[in-house]
């Protein structure tokens, strides 16, 4: 058979208007195979993850000029067929199968709902036997496939692949016998083929049951899928591995849908998470979010409150300054290398303005700050430095070596976000800082009143919102795998940012 890239695939099936099953689940699935999906309605059903509260089966003629309207004008390279209501409608269907003859026809045979409640009229049940033989393959759940046998329920898996091969040789199609339905941590899957030369089992699936409630159109959103999935590979066994390992994602992701009381939906989309179009600001904001244990942390830290309240030991401020100083040298490299590899020339020169602004900090720094502090530095700890020739503490080299490494992933997606929390944690601790002085009594006597005075620099403040824009933008062109590498760049940087501010009670 010849494959689709991105195959077209018609569900003949009912609705669901809550959306977990039925034509609904199909066309979410097809669309997470990677397929074109299309839709003929057989059957409304009322119905939401308690149950179904009613059906209308509009004429059979009716679904007839669904499937003439697209037969007319589009190559289908698969079907799958889901509720089908009554003998009318299977009647309809199978019509259409014969003139048609579809490369690719799946045929999930539901008759009861998990609910109980019935989707296919109990004297349409011969109709729908004589129907199974125009499928390539069937896919019904362990009742279904001992209604279709008129046997009792297989009570373990090995019958229940018996009862497989059975109906393979009645159809003369592959049957997939799943495991949904049996009892235990188990839930395998088996394609049974009776013509296979060998065993009749073709493919075996080994699965762990997924601990969950939400397993509403599980069956209808395997069946869409694996057509669709069989559309484009030819090969029944790949096709239901790639659908199996899909399955179990939707079935452990589907908690975040938070759909319905009773049994809700999988989650079509788990593999497409990281993909979804983001909103501008809304990835840095997710960043920020992130960080927020991080930032209540440094908020509480015995530096911040004895900065404040001018308590803090001039050994410690010291020591902060030199390490700041030493930082803000190899931060200038970081930025200029942000610069190298900026997207655009806007971008390209923020980042280079940034790196010499940071040498330019450094300069003022040695020659006010730390000379007016160079007594207490150079009688602090760290092995006799002075404000000339301090080393590197550890949380400084260490912070600066993360920079570096990301500055060295080529990435500039992850470089800004390495980069952006010393911008972002700097201007907010500082503006926090900066609001409580102004607010004093006792501002002018207060010893770090003229250090507090600098965090008030707007043209900080508006240097810190373009490093958030253009980190945003970054993350909005990045891939899944390069968003992940961002976040855990920018989150290190949070944790360093902590460190650093904690540094002078460790070392100093
Ligand atoms: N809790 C679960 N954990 C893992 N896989 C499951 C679970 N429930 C169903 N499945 C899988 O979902 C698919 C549909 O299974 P089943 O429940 O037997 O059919 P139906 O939805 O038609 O009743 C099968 O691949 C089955 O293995
Ligand atoms: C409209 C419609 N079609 C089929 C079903 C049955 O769905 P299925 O995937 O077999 O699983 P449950 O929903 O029964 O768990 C349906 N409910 N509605």
């Amino acid at each position: 058979m010849s494959v689709a890239r991105v195959p077209r695939v018609l569900s003949i099936a009912g609705s669901d208007p809550s959306g977990g099953a039925g034509i609904q689940a199909d066309l979410k699935s097809i669309a997470a195979m990677g397929g074109y999906g299309m839709s003929a309605i057989t059957a409304l059903t009322a119905q939401n993850t308690r149950g179904v509260t009613a059906v209308h089966t509009p004429p059979a003629e009716f679904l007839v000029a669904q499937l003439e309207a697209i037969a007319d004008d589009i190559a289908v390279d698969a079907v799958k067929i889901g509720m089908l209501a009554d003998t009318a409608v299977i009647a309809a269907v199978r019509e259409w199968l014969d003139a048609n003859r579809p490369g690719v026809v799946v045929l999930d045979p539901v008759m009861v709902a998990t609910s109980g409640d019935r989707l296919l009229e109990a004297d349409a049940e011969d109709a729908l036997r004589d129907l199974l033989t125009r499928a390539h393959l069937i896919t019904p759940n362990l009742p279904e496939l001992a209604a279709l046998l008129a046997e009792p329920v297989a009570a373990t898996w090995g019958e229940a692949l018996q009862q497989g091969r059975r109906l393979s040789e009645r159809t003369g199609a592959a049957v997939l016998v799943k495991g949904g339905h049996l009892d235990g941590a188990e839930c395998p899957d088996a394609l049974v083929d009776a013509q296979a030369v060998g065993s009749p089992v073709v493919a075996e699936i080994p699965g762990e049951r997924v601990q969950t409630r939400n397993t509403h159109g599980t069956g209808c959103s395997l069946s869409s899928a694996i057509a669709t999935v069989q559309a484009r590979t030819g090969d029944w066994a790949n096709s239901l591995a790639v659908v199996k390992e899909w399955l179990r994602g939707a079935l452990e992701a589907s908690d975040e849908l938070e759909v319905g009381s009773g049994h809700g939906p999988i989650h079509h989309f788990h593999h497409a998470r990281a993909a979804v179009p983001l909103a501008p600001g809304e990835f840095t904001d997710s960043l920020w979010e992130s960080t927020a244990k991080v930032r209540a942390e440094i908020d509480a830290l015995p530096f911040i409150a004895q900065l404040d309240g001018g308590s803090l030991p001039e050994k410690h401020f010291a020591y902060y300054l030199s390490q700041d100083a030493m930082y803000l040298n190899g931060y200038s490299r970081v930025l200029a290398r942000a610069s190298a590899l900026a997207p655009s020339e806007a971008e390209q020169a923020f980042w280079a303005e940034g790196a010499r602004v940071c040498l330019e900090v450094e300069a003022e720094l040695h020659r006010t700050w730390l000379s007016r502090h160079a007594a207490h530095d150079a009688a602090s700890s760290g092995g006799g430095r002075g404000t000339g020739g301090a080393v590197p503490g550890p949380v400084t080299k260490a912070y600066v070596d993360h920079l570096l490494a990301a500055s060295a992933s080529g990435s500039y997606g992850v470089l800004a976000a390495a980069a952006l929390p010393c911008y972002w944690i700097y201007a907010e601790v500082g503006a926090a800082l900066h609001a409580r002085h102004a607010a004093r009594e006792d501002r002018e006597s207060h010893p770090y009143a003229q250090w507090i005075g600098t965090y008030a620099d707007e043209r900080f403040a508006e240097a810190t919102r373009r490093a958030i824009s253009f980190t945003d933008a970054a993350g909005r062109r990045a891939s899944a795998a390069e968003r992940e590498a961002m976040r855990t760049a920018f989150t290190s940087s949070a944790v360093y940012e902590r460190e650093f501010f904690d540094a002078p009670r460790r070392f100093a």
